[in-house]
């Protein structure tokens, strides 16, 4: 693998100047999973010149910086995140809204630090760098196939838990925000399902790392496509009955699932490791209940719902954050799934541990629910209708039916509304009344 002149910097010289701008800009993210705690101090793992810093010209820096925050757990490293940072002497009008501030000490001082990903000069020399693999400084880029030149980068403005990058309506780059050490499933099990011949799931075609964590993963573009919650709403909308959509996804989803079955180790659990995933689920509940106090009254119900399940048997890879935001339609009717990250607030470790396939089979449940409830008026019938049609799908092409077993379905479902009221109260505390509902439903019935 040819390595490029690595042009990384002493990490610790360049923090003094930066981190005055880091504190005010970065708890500001959609992407930073810290919301709610005082930020204490910063301190870098790496920081990479992409382009050098020298004044000739735009510089690009490539930082892994950690942020201290207090409540971390005892023995727990602090959160790590990725930032590009452009940095300029004159910042463009056109990048103005990209500033993230200006440096007011060291050899640095008067230069414009922005966000580099906004900057086409800078996200298309990211792009160039994982068309020729190798390395700069701790940075390790792969191609699995050779990347045609020049693509036109443009950023997604979408509300995300990363940032992505669309090069000519051809490739998409997701960044990585959050990183722990591990290979990120949202790599790995693509690569997988790719392996196993299944076509439902874009195959990545390069990716960069640094050390153990995957940074950054570039895969197809379905361009003629729109993704399942824009189509379920509209549908909605329009008064529109979504179960043949509905029915597709859960073929769909049962397919990639028997896909990762193929490429990845299964495993029946005994007994005492079964009892360990309903103690999971209570142990989920307490802490979701500390963090959202109105979940206090419902923890008893919720207990009586984990408490039934007798226990999903046979674990495997999953997709672990199934929601129909995570699906996308092409103009043939074809669904493909995306994003298998896993839950972003959960240790890496957990996202990577095999699981009943029942759980992603219950997000997308809850899914449905979501649309529903989102829609004036409410509209529960189309959800039920949609629910019925996806684990018919589903049943059709795993030939195991989801609803066989209902109290294991209630309980991942639960399991998965008690996540979401964590999820929105602390990125999005006006839709706190949409998993709120189905907890009481839940919790009650
Ligand atoms: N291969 C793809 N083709 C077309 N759009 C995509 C593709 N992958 C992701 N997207 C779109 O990019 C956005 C973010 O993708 P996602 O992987 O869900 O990121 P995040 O983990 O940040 O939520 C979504 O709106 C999704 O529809
Ligand atoms: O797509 P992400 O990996 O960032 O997932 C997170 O954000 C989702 C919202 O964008 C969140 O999903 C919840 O809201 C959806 C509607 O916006 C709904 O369709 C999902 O069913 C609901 O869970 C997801 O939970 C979170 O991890």
């Amino acid at each position: 693998m040819p390595e490029t002149a690595s042009t990384t910097r002493a990490p610790d010289a360049l923090l003094p100047s930066l981190a005055p701008l880091l504190h005010e800009w970065l708890p500001r993210q959609r992407w930073f999973a810290g919301k709610g705690r005082r930020v204490t101090g910063f301190t870098l793992d790496a920081a990479t010149e992409l382009l050098p810093l020298d004044g000739t010209g735009p510089g690009l820096l490539h930082l892994l910086v950690r942020v201290e925050q207090p409540g971390r757990p005892a023995g727990t490293p602090a959160d790590c995140y990725q930032v590009l940072l452009g940095v300029r002497s004159q910042l463009p009008p056109r990048l103005a809204p990209a500033l993230i501030g200006r440096i007011r000490q060291g050899p640095l001082a008067g230069r414009a630090v922005y966000e580099g990903l906004r900057d086409p000069r800078l996200a298309g020399l990211l792009y160039e760098r994982l068309r020729s693999p190798g390395r700069t400084g701790p940075l390790r880029f792969h191609a699995t196939t050779a990347l045609p030149p020049a693509l036109a980068p443009r950023m997604l403005d979408t509300e995300q838990s990363n940032s992505s990058l669309v090069y000519g309506d051809s490739f998409i780059l997701k960044i990585f925000r959050r990183v722990s050490p591990g290979a990120n499933p949202d790599l790995e099990l693509p690569l997988a399902l790719a392996g196993a011949g299944c076509a439902r799931v874009p195959a990545p075609v390069a990716w960069f790392e640094s050390g153990a964590s995957t940074l950054g993963v570039l895969q197809p573009y379905l361009r003629d496509s729109r993704d399942g919650w824009r189509l379920a709403l509209d549908a909605l909308a329009e008064g529109r009955d979504f179960t043949t959509e509905a029915r597709a996804l859960g073929r769909a989803t049962a397919e990639v699932h028997l896909a990762l079955a193929r490429a990845l180790p299964t495993r029946r659990l005994d007994r005492a490791e079964t009892e360990q995933l309903a103690a999971a689920m209570d142990r989920r509940l307490h802490a979701a209940a500390q963090a959202v106090p109105a979940l206090l009254p419902h923890v008893p119900g919720l207990r009586a719902v984990f408490a039934a399940a007798g226990g999903g048997s046979v674990v495997q890879r999953i997709h672990g954050d199934l929601h129909l935001g995570q699906t996308l339609r092409g103009s043939d009717g074809a669904w493909a799934v995306i994003d298998f990250e896993g839950e972003p607030a959960k240790p890496l470790d957990e996202r990577r541990s095999p699981q009943p396939t029942v759980r992603d089979v219950a997000g997308m449940l809850r899914s449905f629910d979501y649309a529903a409830r989102t829609h004036r008026p409410w509209n529960a019938e189309w959800a039920s209708r949609c629910r019925a049609a996806y684990c018919t799908g589903y049943a059709e092409a795993a030939g195991v039916d989801p609803r066989a077993d209902p109290a294991l379905l209630r309980a991942y479902e639960t399991d998965k509304a008690v996540y979401e009221v964590v999820y929105e109260a602390r990125h999005r505390p006006d839709w706190l009344p949409v998993p709120m509902s189905a907890i009481q439903r839940l919790a009650s019935s």
